[in-house]
């Protein structure tokens, strides 16, 4: 198969589920997808990524353009082979990670110039590079370049950025040409105005993408800000592509994000949380390294099947992390992810039932405040 298409097979309210048919797979929606950043998801074989559900999974340009270069990876084979992941890859365009990461950066119509993080190296990223640098990582779903304002902002600020990045997604649509098996995704942007939000989704269906994303949230509004956006921002993309809220989130945000019409999320959260010993389960958070586990010969979750909760106690767990051994972030690692696609999984069936009001009751009934 050579095409790629999205199919809607259920709703309930404004929730959805389909699936994205890639010629490298198909992609479950709602689906969420573990972040990679560096080609490899922190602390996890590609087979174990594979083994928690994940059909897709995350990569970023703005890394793997500073080391070891795209490139590099293209020379080797590109970044499916690189890293032994042979399911749908979606990258990151870089705009984002520039300015939370990098250094000395001038931001002109152009495009970013900027420092590397890692080095000090100079660097420029335009839409025409990072269409260039995704092609050459072999990225199946590719992000245009855009720009996030970090909030809060004033109202004109975002307009601004907002124009830029719509100016840069035609860039982005032209520079991608036409590659068949390849998705391009476009990012609406207007901040929390609703009318700068459908003014950006009216300049992106124009130039007409295979994907919509929200972008230009989860970046300090906090959920409440987040979720009125969500109100409407969802309802104004294309009803018949994908619309994927970029770095979402803890699993009420995911939840709440879905109810309101989201098929796709990414967030480094249960990577990152994992490697600190904070465990996300249906009961709510456990973070291992309380002492009150050090005794504790129950599993993390009684009823999650995943290696860390079928294998191992609290009390080993405790033990591993206060230790600082590597097994350590491997294990809740891996608990984590397999949670956050059990509860996708759950709300696809749950859509698919025209269910999902009772998953979410039964979501919410279920998880204790603090830690269990
Ligand atoms: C919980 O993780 C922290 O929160 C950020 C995730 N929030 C986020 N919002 C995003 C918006 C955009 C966007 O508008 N455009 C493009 N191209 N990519 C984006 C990527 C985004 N990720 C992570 O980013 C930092 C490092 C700030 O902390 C993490």
């Amino acid at each position: 198969m050579t095409k790629t298409s999205f199919t809607l097979q259920a709703t309930d309210g404004l929730a959805r589920t389909g699936r994205i048919d890639t010629p490298r797979g198909t992609i479950r929606t709602p689906a969420f997808m573990p972040v990679g950043t560096a080609a490899t998801v922190k602390a996890m074989m590609p087979e174990s990524v594979a083994a928690t559900g994940a059909d897709i999974l995350l990569g970023n340009t703005y890394h793997l353009m500073l080391r070891p270069t795209a490139e590099r990876i293209d020379r080797l084979g590109g970044l499916h082979r690189f890293m032994n992941w042979d399911k749908p890859i979606l990258t990151d365009s870089g705009g984002f990670q520039v300015m939370s990461l990098a250094d000395l950066r001038k931001l002109t119509e152009k495009g970013v110039t900027f420092k590397s993080h890692i080095d000090g190296s100079k660097h420029e990223l335009t839409p025409e590079r990072s269409m260039d640098i995704q092609r050459l990582l072999g990225s199946d779903i590719v992000m245009c370049f855009d720009e996030c304002p970090a909030l809060p902002a004033d109202r004109d600020r975002i307009a601004e950025s907002m124009r830029l990045s719509m100016r840069w997604a035609q860039r982005s649509r032209d520079a991608f040409g036409d590659r068949p098996g390849y998705m391009l995704f476009g990012i609406q942007q207007g901040g929390l105005e609703e009318d700068l939000r459908a003014e950006s989704a009216e300049a992106l269906r124009a130039i007409g993408f295979d994907g919509y994303a929200v972008g230009g949230l989860a970046v300090g509004e906090g959920q409440e800000a987040m979720f009125g956006c969500l109100e409407y921002a969802p309802g104004q993309l294309p009803e018949d592509k994908p619309r994927y809220l970029m770095g979402v989130g803890k699993p009420d945000d995911i939840v709440g994000a879905v109810k309101r019409g989201i098929d796709m999320m990414d967030c480094v959260l249960p990577s990152r949380s994992g490697r600190t010993g904070q465990a996300w389960t249906r009961r709510g958070q456990v973070n291992i390294k309380n002492a009150r586990h050090q005794d504790d010969p129950r599993p993390l979750d009684e009823d999650c099947t995943c290696p860390a909760c079928r294998n191992y106690s609290r009390a080993y767990l405790h033990h591993v992390f206060r230790a600082q051994e590597m097994i350590s972030g491997m294990l809740l690692t891996w608990h984590n992810l397999h949670y956050y696609q059990e509860l996708m999984q759950g709300m696809r069936e749950a859509i698919a039932a025209g269910q999902f009001a009772a998953f979410e009751a039964d979501f919410h009934a279920l998880r204790a405040e603090g830690d269990i």
